[in-house]
């Protein structure tokens, strides 16, 4: 008993201590599950308490009791920390703190004081019974003991192992539990199950109150399950941690690969100059490109160039500014600054180009050549904007590609039809997204020289915007005097472009605008007479497109007929394209034909080289005696291989039957018997059928040579290479047969009327298309005093509508002249009429064509056969010039006129025309209507009856 005085003795101090233990915090668990095996460190604030504990251990008492608050609020979860419970909890003395405190604790042993530190160790476990003194506090207390227990109980066990193994897990997984694993093995005889209770709940971090409830248990096996239940918690926060700790390593080691592959990619792309957001990489390459035109590029723009390449440095390289400064540095880098390409003034060289490329067009090949030779002179090309006009067709666009030959320049084409965007032609302001240079900066970056030949395609089919006017934009462009420093929108910066030679096409000049037109010099491409298709289609279109087709020209014969058939009544527009397109459909069919032969020929060739390389291996086996060739160019057998290659004779259908029965023998063996017969009877059979074999030449197409005599290569085919000579299957396209390649005409005759009718005059007239014919019709509708009317159809324009008025009129004043007494005009309603009627026709031209018909109905009078006229007419009957000239005299060829009436305006035009074109024409020139009558109801003309 005295030992429990003392230890109570002991004690007394100590609890008084312990009422600051709350204090300290962590030392709040000491008074739950301090173990001896374990040292904890508390601090003491209470002063009192401390000195107190000193004093006992110099008085070798170096026992404290260990208690746990109630209402705690770092163990009970009900208190709110920082409420008024507390706060209080330091200030609380004597019988407070007494109350406050859980009735069993821990018998502890002070290891060591060092200032406010106090370390101590758990020993056994206390109650309370009462209080002694208040400050420090001090109370009695009972050492309790567990309950008898059965030392071999199973479930005991049991439950001990499962604590002991569940430890084991978590100490695998936990690092933190490291240090007690030390404790644990050193201890691990010592335990028994009270104490290996103890320890798990110890260790096991959980809530303070768990673990009172720990301390407080004082049956073996409740206790054990109340460890076993806190260490299994605790095992399963360490599977928690662990998955967390791996996910949170995945994550950290997946964004550590990323940063680490993007730099290695960084690196990479670096080394093959890829890398493009790299700054310094940039420079280097706009440097680089610049490098060799730096000398030339002029010094306003080298100035830009550097202060982009600056401001590119200060830029983020995600920011867009840096991708907007990028792109204009590749584009301003981009450009041919000063790089020029040799011009060529040879006028023999350029006169060969043009005739080279293009056949006739003499007045136009002329032109250019002036052009050159003034170039030449000039030492420089500029300066002129050429207009080539014509129908489609004519070769406008081919002419630009040609001189561009000529002068050795570079050739870029575009089309400003409908064009409504100025931003086409002056490119978009930088700041738009998207932005892209003008139509020109293109055409310098893309061919690379400062002085290329730029077509402009379509002029006279530019299109009106809404957002500024493409004609005017145009005009800077092309004016020399402005283009010197021309600017576009997105480029910034004046380009010379004095140096381009401009050519435009259009297909009628008036469409053009003027300011513009001003500015051109206007060559006009008409259109070719039939003559003129015939030379094209034979020496240009035909070599071409027989080129483009792959097929040789002994394989293929179109004769002149045909050429002529084609021209005449299929391709009958002035230019040569639908001529061009015709052309390409024949040789298309031809090579076709020629495939499909090609094939079948292949095929058949194949049974037959199998069989005959198998009958000569079987052959040279059975009978290596040498045959000679009886065939011309025939060689000796050198082995079965090289008369699989030699072999290239076609079979006919009976001959591969009989070639297959020869394969299908018995033993798959042909003996040399039966073989013999066999190809005897093979050969009869070839005869019989006339076999005419044919060689395929390399490239798989069937040529064409010489018939032989199947029956001496047949023969020899068995023990010789095969020498076939060609057979000759020369695909002729004529009249005949014209329309199995390009269909049924589709031109019928434009000459309605062989000789034309009383009131019907043929006329000549000019569309965008070329020249045509065209009939003027009267026709008397009704007759009576005072009815003399006019009425029109033929979908006329407002200008030939008028012209037709003028037309009435002075018909009526040339028939009162000639016939005073003839009221026809005044009595009649006339009907005119202008077939076709669905094409819209306008223009002045067929004033003379209109009075004609007029009169000859008055007069009932034909007009002389073969007679065309084109004229404008005033209404005093005088005889104004018209256009077309060219094109209406190679369409009145193409009716077969014979005379043609014009303005005597026109002659000039008309002396311009090449011999060609006027050949086999009577022509007349007229100032007046007069003249007409004469030419048209000469003398030869006689009323009809
Ligand atoms: N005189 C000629 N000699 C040889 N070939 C010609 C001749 N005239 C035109 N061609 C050929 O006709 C085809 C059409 O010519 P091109 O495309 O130049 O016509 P275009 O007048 O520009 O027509 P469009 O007004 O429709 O653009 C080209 O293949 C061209 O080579």
């Amino acid at each position: 008993m005295a030992c429990i005085i003392w230890y109570l003795h002991l004690q007394i101090n100590i609890l008084s201590k312990f009422s600051d233990l709350p204090i300290v915090g962590s030392s709040l668990c000491i008074g739950v599950i301090l173990t001896e095996f374990n040292n904890f460190d508390i601090f003491l604030q209470d002063s009192k308490l401390l000195e107190a504990l000193v004093e006992n251990r110099k008085r070798s008492v170096a026992y404290v009791g260990a208690f746990l608050l109630k209402d705690d609020p770092e163990t009970d979860p009900s208190i709110v920390s920082g409420s008024d419970s507390a706060k209080s909890i330091n200030d609380l003395k004597g019988k407070d703190l007494f109350k406050r405190l859980h009735e069993v604790g821990t018998l502890a042993q002070i290891t060591s004081i060092q200032g406010d530190q106090v370390v101590l160790v758990g020993h056994r476990r206390l109650r309370i019974t009462e209080m002694v003194d208040e400050d420090p506090l001090t109370v009695k207390v009972d050492h309790l003991k567990e309950k008898p227990y059965n030392k071999d109980d199973d479930v005991i066990k049991a439950t001990s192992f499962e604590v002991i193994a569940t430890l084991r897990d978590i100490l695998k997984t936990n690092s933190l539990w490291k240090d007690h694993v030390q404790t644990y093995t050193q201890h691990i005889g010592d335990f028994n199950y009270p104490r290996l209770a103890d320890f798990g709940a110890a260790i096991s971090g959980a809530n303070k109150l768990l673990c009172q409830q720990v301390l407080e248990e004082l049956d073996v096996y409740e206790r054990l399950k109340l460890t076993l239940e806190l260490v299994k918690k605790e095992m399963e926060i360490s599977k928690i941690q662990e998955s967390i700790a791996k996910a949170i390593e995945e994550k950290i080691s997946g964004d550590q690969r990323r940063y680490l592959l993007n730099e290695q990619l960084k690196a990479i792309k670096k080394e093959l100059g890829l890398e493009t957001d790299d700054k310094s990489a940039l420079t280097a390459k706009f440097g680089e490109r610049l490098e060799p035109k730096n000398k030339q590029c002029p010094p306003h723009v080298l100035q830009v160039i550097e202060e982009e390449l600056n401001k590119l440095q200060l830029l983020e390289a995600s920011s867009s500014e840096f991708n907007v400064t990028r792109n204009y540095l590749d584009w301003l880098t981009a450009l041919p600054w000063g790089n020029y390409s040799d011009e060529n003034f040879d006028i023999q060289h350029a006169q060969k180009i043009l005739d080279e490329d293009h056949y006739g067009l003499s007045d136009v090949k002329e032109r250019i050549l002036e052009f050159i030779a003034v170039g030449k002179l000039r030492g420089t090309s500029q300066g002129k904007i050429i207009c080539l006009s014509g129908p489609p067709g004519v070769g406008k666009t081919s002419v630009g590609h040609s001189m561009a030959r000529a002068l050795n320049r570079r050739f870029y084409r575009f089309s400003v039809g409908g064009l409504a965007d100025v931003a086409e032609i002056k490119g978009h302001r930088r700041t738009y997204v998207g932005a892209m240079p003008g139509k020109m900066v293109q055409c310098l970056k893309n061919v690379g020289t400062a002085n290329p030949l730029v077509l402009i395609d379509e002029i006279d089919k530019l299109g009106k915007g809404h957002a500024g006017d493409p004609a005017s934009a145009l005009l800077e462009l092309l004016d020399p005097e402005q283009n010197a420093n021309f600017l576009d929108h997105f480029l910034d910066v004046p380009i010379d472009l004095s140096k381009v030679l401009f050519v435009c096409t259009a297909n009628v000049v008036e469409m053009i605008p003027n300011p513009l037109l001003d500015r051109m010099e206007v060559i006009a491409l008409a259109g070719y007479i039939t003559d003129e298709k015939m030379h094209i289609a034979r020496d240009y279109l035909e070599k071409t497109t027989r080129e483009a087709c792959g097929i040789k020209s002994e394989q293929v014969e179109v004769t002149d007929a045909a050429l002529l058939a084609l021209i005449e009544n299929y391709c009958r527009e002035a230019g040569v394209r639908n001529l061009q397109k015709q052309i390409e459909k024949i040789y298309r069919k031809i090579a076709l034909q020629l495939v499909r032969q090609g094939v079948t020929n292949e095929q058949s060739l194949k049974v037959s080289l199998q069989q005959g390389a198998k009958q000569l291996r079987e052959k040279s086996t059975e009978e290596p005696t040498q045959i000679a060739d009886d065939g011309p160019g025939g060689k000796k057998l050198e082995d079965g291989n090289s008369h699989e290659r030699a072999t290239t004779t076609t079979l006919t259908e009976s001959e591969q039957a009989i070639e297959v029965s020869l394969h299908e023998q018995p033993n798959g063996t042909a003996t040399e018997e039966s073989e013999a017969t066999s190809h005897e009877h093979l050969v009869e059979q070839l005869e019989a059928d006339k076999v005419q074999p044919t060689l395929l030449s390399s490239d798989g197409i069937a040529t064409t040579d010489q018939p032989v005599d199947s029956k001496v290569n047949i023969k020899t085919s068995d023990v010789k290479d095969v020498k076939v000579d060609n057979v000759i299957e020369k695909v002729i396209v004529d009249v005949s047969n014209l329309a199995d390649f390009v269909g049924k005409p589709v031109f019928h005759a434009e000459r309605i009327y062989d000789q034309t009718p009383v009131g019907v005059v043929m006329g000549l007239a000019w569309t965008a298309m070329g020249g045509s014919t065209l009939y003027v019709e009267t026709a008397l509708v009704e007759q009576g005093e005072g009815k003399g009317a006019l009425l029109l159809t033929g979908q006329l324009g407002d200008v030939m509508k008028e012209s037709a008025q003028i037309a009435h009129t002075v018909a009526r004043a040339k028939l009162l002249q000639k016939e005073p007494d003839n009221p026809f005009f005044a009595d009649s309603k006339l009907h005119l009429h202008v077939p076709a009627g669905a094409t819209p026709k306008d223009g002045p031209s067929a004033g003379c064509t209109m009075i004609t018909s007029m009169l000859s109905l008055a007069m009932k009078k034909h007009v002389k056969k073969e007679l065309a006229m084109t004229g404008e007419v005033t209404l005093t009957g005088r005889i104004l010039p018209i256009g077309g000239v060219k094109e209406k005299i190679i369409a009145a060829r193409r009716s077969e006129v014979k005379t043609i009436i014009f303005p005597s305006a026109n002659r000039r035009d008309f002396d311009e025309l090449a011999a060609n074109v006027k050949e086999g024409l009577e022509v007349h020139f007229v100032d007046d209507y007069n003249q007409i009558f004469e030419l048209a109801f000469g003398s030869n003309s006689k009323p009809q009856i």
